[in-house]
């Protein structure tokens, strides 16, 4: 597999303890903070310094790893139900994102699976990193797909950060950017700043121009008037939940742009892992959507920007109706159409 960037992984095992691209500081700083604990975890989830549906993911993982390597037991019945308790802690630190479900639930399946402590820890390393290893090809195909629906000098716009930095590598709706640098394929991409926390000033507009990416930077309310005037030809954005029926619940913000994507009649996709897929739920109103804390809003780099004791709504995603969007983005390929009898297809061998 090629590499297309030359970007930090935001996520890795260094055999007793994960080692993060600490998000909250870019683009300022790029440092790297070391986890030994499953709360270093749960703090680095809730603190955003991780970020991103799959990279949520991958860490949470690895967060259950460091969790079972701390057990003091001999029975292997106290070490699965340790486990479980330490899944449903981490299953506390955000709640729209379901990747982190996926994930350490397929960490409990392999403890479930195993005949003693030592194999069920063994195979709990192993488990995540084939989690962060799929995540990778998964992203490059989803890349592949995506490029295969732009036409050279095509100009996008993207919201948040589904990119490099949120996923293993290469990204889901930034996927098919790093492509197109690779094979000198030229796209360029507008990217909204993404209020409150700024995922795309902060991280979309560094991953993108230390790619060496065509990205220009616009604030939210920009978009339909750059949508206009920049002759933008679709939007591309990723998922932190889809629902059997493709309401697809992503960063604040995603929602309006599907709806100026159909005011202006130019496609919107969706880009995403079927990780972050979740057929338990049927629509998007079963999505449990997080909010965050005040100061998000009334707070911007550390200044107060709003009057003390203003009323507060920071819901952190929200959830565009499937009709809205005209392609979901897979590694498995690109659906369209009656998404309730397409996605089943994306779960057949
Ligand atoms: C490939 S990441 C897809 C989504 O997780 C992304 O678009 C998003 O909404 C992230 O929100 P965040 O609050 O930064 O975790």
């Amino acid at each position: 597999m090629s590499i297309t960037t030359n970007l930090p992984l935001s996520v890795e095992w260094k055999d007793s303890y994960i080692q993060l691209l600490d998000q909250q500081k870019l683009p300022q700083e790029t440092v790297f903070i070391d986890l030994h604990t499953i709360h270093d975890v749960f703090d680095a989830i809730v603190t955003l310094k991780v970020r991103g549906a799959p990279a949520i993911g991958i860490t949470s993982a690895y967060g259950l790893v460091l969790a079972a390597n701390s057990y003091n037991t001999a029975s292997l019945a106290e070490f699965q139900s340790l486990l479980r308790k330490d899944r449903d802690y981490l299953a506390t630190s955000r709640p729209t994102a379901v990747n982190l479900f996926w994930a350490i639930d397929r960490l409990i399946q392999v403890s479930l699976q195993a005949s003693s402590i030592n194999e069920a820890k063994t195979n709990l390393v192993h488990e995540a990193i084939q989690i962060q290893l799929e995540d990778e090809a998964t992203c490059r195909l989803i890349g592949e797909h995506a490029l295969s629906l732009f036409q050279k000098n095509d100009k996008l716009l993207t919201i948040c950060n589904a990119g490099s930095i949120a996923t293993a590598r290469y990204g889901t709706a930034l996927a098919p950017f790093h492509l197109a640098k690779e094979k000198n394929f030229p796209l360029s991409v507008f990217a909204c700043e993404t209020r409150p926390v700024l995922q795309g000033s902060r991280l979309t507009a560094w991953e993108l121009q230390q790619s060496g990416v065509d990205v220009t930077l616009i604030t939210d309310n920009m978009a339909a008037h750059t949508i206009k005037t920049k002759e933008i030809s679709a939007v591309i954005v990723g998922a932190d939940r889809i629902t059997a029926n493709g309401d697809t619940a992503n960063k604040i913000g995603t929602y309006g742009l599907a709806i100026l994507a159909k005011a202006f009649d130019i496609p919107f996709y969706v880009a995403a892992p079927l990780s972050t897929f979740d057929l338990s739920k049927e629509t998007g109103e079963e999505i449990e959507i997080e909010e965050r804390s005040p100061e998000e809003i009334t707070h911007l780099g550390g200044k107060q920007i709003a009057p003390d004791g203003i009323s507060v709504f920071n819901p952190a995603f929200d959830v565009t109706p499937n009709e809205l969007i005209t392609a979901i983005i897979t590694e498995k390929g690109i659906i369209k159409g009656d998404y309730t009898k397409a996605i089943p297809t994306l779960f057949k061998d």
